[in-house]
């Protein structure tokens, strides 16, 4: 390929960057190990749940047909602690929430709809008895039953589930790793430490953070500077990792060595250049099983070609069902000028139900990236937009994915 081919469009790009990516392996962990992993296999019930029919509220159990009182309270079932006996009509079971049903066609009377006197209930009028207030077994989920589909994240709630369908163990994908290359003879190392010309390098410490969660293992190379040699001992010694993330130097300028960089290392370049801003300079490269993505430098590109590729690619190999962030629609708090030849992301806030995009969207901009917390997704040559069309848009939490 030749940097002189129009940029492609940003589908087309990330269909040829996830095409053919397959999961990594997946392996077995404990089940609150497994959080932030992605299911190797659909979850399927071990159990039954509830197993029994259980009571919903705190009150008394009684025979259905038996709904007029008063009655003898003759035994209790606890949570836990199941009433094993049997009783007639004119008697009744205190019972609490969770706690097992006795067998036959029950109801409940709350404890509120009743009178106690000593080891008497009587109706007082609030309520009758009801098997409303029944769980019934097997209500929230059966044996056998395939719960949540291969490729579902594990959260809290996830886990959950999975603890409550009795799995102690969990097939679970292996996280990718991933290696973080920021290059720029301009990049200062040490914020406190940044003569007026240079600068804090930034986008290396933003990237991994944003990757902390689909990725496993993550290494920080750099910033390293301009020139080939440094490049490629970097690209060396992120040799073994999954993906490769480089961020700067993949424009045009004298200084611009990624791309020959990595065809110098051996790797393919399958396509650079998008029809996106900010983020028109993105490449993407392999070599072997690994995947490299140059990002980038101004913060803004990095950040928002990240968001949209970067994390992807990493939820994918993590083996992810869904791995692209998934848009919502809101309406534009401002009236938004006629857009640019180039699909565009504007930086964002979502604030009352509406999405206001920040003043600033220049892509050196770190306030205004800083202040963001949605993109607003304009499709290439989008005519000017009304305050309060609807439009779609990405919210930044959770890569936007959740
Ligand atoms: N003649 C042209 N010039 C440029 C074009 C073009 O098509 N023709 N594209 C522009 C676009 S769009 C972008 S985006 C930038 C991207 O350039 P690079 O990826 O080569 O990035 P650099 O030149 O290395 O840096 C750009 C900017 O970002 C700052 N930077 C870089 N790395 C970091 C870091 N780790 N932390 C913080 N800041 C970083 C760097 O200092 C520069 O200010 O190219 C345009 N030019
Ligand atoms: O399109 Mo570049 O990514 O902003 O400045």
């Amino acid at each position: 390929m030749t940097g002189t081919q129009p940029p492609i469009p940003l589908d087309e790009a990330l269909d040829r960057l996830l095409r053919g990516i397959e999961p990594l392996a997946s392996e077995h962990l404990d089940t609150e190990q497994a959080i932030g992993r992605y299911l190797g296999e659909d979850l399927v019930a071990l159990r039954t749940q509830p197993a029994t029919d259980l009571s919903a509220m705190d009150g008394y159990a009684l025979h259905a047909d038996d709904d007029r009182g008063p009655w003898q309270v003759v035994g209790e079932s606890a949570a836990g602690h199941p009433f094993r006996g049997s009783f007639g009509r004119g008697e009744a079971i205190r019972i609490s929430t969770g706690a097992h049903m006795p067998e036959g066609d029950m109801a409940v009377l709350l404890q509120e709809n009743c009178t106690r006197t000593g080891e008497v209930i009587a109706l007082n009028g609030e309520g009758e008895p009801t098997a409303r207030h029944i769980r019934r077994a097997g209500y929230d989920f059966s044996k056998g039953q395939v719960l949540l589909p291969a490729g579902t994240r594990i959260d809290a709630n996830q886990m959950a589930l999975a603890l409550g369908s009795g799995h102690a163990r969990l097939c679970v994908h292996r996280l990718p790793s991933l290696a973080v290359i920021d290059s720029g003879d301009e990049l200062a190392p040490s914020p406190e430490d940044c003569p007026a010309h240079r600068i804090p390098a930034t986008n290396g410490a933003m990237l991994e953070a944003l990757a902390r969660a689909p990725a496993g293992r993550i290494e920080r190379l750099g910033p390293v500077a301009d020139t080939m040699e440094a490049l490629l001992a970097a690209l060396d010694n992120a040799g073994a990792c999954d993906v490769i993330v480089t961020t700067g130097g993949a424009s045009v300028g004298d200084h611009d060595l990624v791309r020959p960089a990595l065809e110098r290392w051996g790797a393919r370049i399958d396509f650079w250049r998008v029809a996106m801003k900010p983020g028109k300079p993105l490449m993407v490269g392999r070599k072997g099983s690994q995947v490299i993505l140059g990002l980038p430098g101004n913060p803004a590109s990095a950040y928002v070609t990240a968001f949209l590729f970067l994390l992807p690619l990493l939820r994918k190999l993590a083996g992810c069902l869904r791995p692209g962030p998934q848009a919502i629609s809101l309406p534009t708090a401002l009236d938004l000028a006629p857009g640019h030849a180039r699909r565009e992301f504007l930086r964002a806030t979502v604030a009352e139900g509406k999405v206001h995009p920040v003043l600033e969207q220049d892509s050196a901009g770190l306030l205004a990236l800083a202040t963001a917390t949605a993109l607003i997704d304009r499709p290439p040559n989008a005519p000017e937009t009304k305050a309060g069309t609807y439009v779609p848009v990405y919210l930044l939490e959770n890569g936007g994915i959740a």
